[in-house]
């Protein structure tokens, strides 16, 4: 039995999480922390995962790897800068892996895939995340991601940056810009997750689509992380396409 604490136990997430963990046969529940909860209940586990809040992920973590903990991250918000400053935790506390996940859902990691694998055949690429209103950040950490993926695959590639002729814009028309790639972001009541990522070139479209259409659909994703945590050959992680045999 892998002994399991929950961070933002009482979220949309957390919550779910909570459910998935005590239905499995080889993952016992012994701590379900939220918000005003001191983490020390978190030390009768050895694998924590996080759904909290980017505002507080770091801190969050940080208790983890000081404690040897192993740790799954669902949070979103991690860029660069913040992965260095989990490496540099990591080199001065012994033993605790780390997997940022920036989606769990088994189709959205497949998507992020295939997007990398087609971004340097095509002239054009812009990615649209579409998701709930109570989110909490905007891009979402999937679709961040997803356009970190594709900057990599183009530049390793020598392609040039997508074609844009735009002198004339009002502030945000363009959506944000990662690595080059424009990422947009939609709030909408009875959404979940969802993303597209559109790639254009001589007179073709090719769309990849992403539906998650409720939370059940991430835990797969989240128990399989947990299960592997301990054992990935990395102290830092990021994405579970490896989990996956990608
Ligand atoms: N990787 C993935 O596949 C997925 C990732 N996510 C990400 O997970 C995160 C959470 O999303 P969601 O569940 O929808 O958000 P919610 O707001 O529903 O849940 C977050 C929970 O964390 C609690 N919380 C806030 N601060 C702390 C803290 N310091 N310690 C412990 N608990 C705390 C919140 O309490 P309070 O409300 O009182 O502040 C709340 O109960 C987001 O970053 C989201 O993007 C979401 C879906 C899938
Ligand atoms: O907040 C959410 O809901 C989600 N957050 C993650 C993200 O920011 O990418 C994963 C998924 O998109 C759902």
């Amino acid at each position: 039995m892998i002994k399991v604490g929950v961070l933002g136990a009482r979220g949309r997430m957390g919550s779910e999480a909570c459910r998935a963990v005590e239905s499995a046969d080889d993952l016992e529940l012994v701590a379900a922390v939220d918000q005003g909860d001191t983490l020390d209940a978190l030390t009768a586990a050895e694998a924590v995962v996080d759904f909290t809040h980017p505002g507080v992920v770091m801190d969050n973590l940080r208790w983890c790897v000081e404690h040897g903990l192993h740790a799954v991250v669902g949070t979103s918000g991690f860029d660069p800068a913040r992965l260095d400053a989990v490496r540099s935790w990591q080199e001065s506390s012994p033993g605790g892996n780390v997997l940022i996940a920036p989606n769990f859902g088994i189709g959205a990691v497949l998507m992020m895939h295939f997007a990398r694998k087609a971004a340097p055949f095509f002239e054009s690429v812009e990615v649209v995340e579409l998701h709930h209103p109570n989110k909490a950040d905007a891009p979402s950490g999937t679709a961040y991601r997803t356009a970190e993926l594709i900057a990599e695959a183009r530049a390793e590639a020598g392609v040039a940056a997508s074609p844009d002729a735009t002198t004339s814009e009002l502030d945000g028309a363009r959506g944000t810009d990662v690595g080059g790639v424009h990422v947009h972001s939609v709030r909408l009541s009875g959404l979940v997750a969802h993303q597209e990522v559109l790639l254009g070139g001589h007179g073709e479209v090719f769309t990849i689509r992403h539906d998650s259409m409720n939370r059940e659909s991430f835990m797969p994703g989240v128990l399989l992380s947990l299960r592997e945590v301990g054992g990935l050959p990395s102290r830092l992680t990021v994405g579970i396409e490896s989990l996956l045999g990608l």
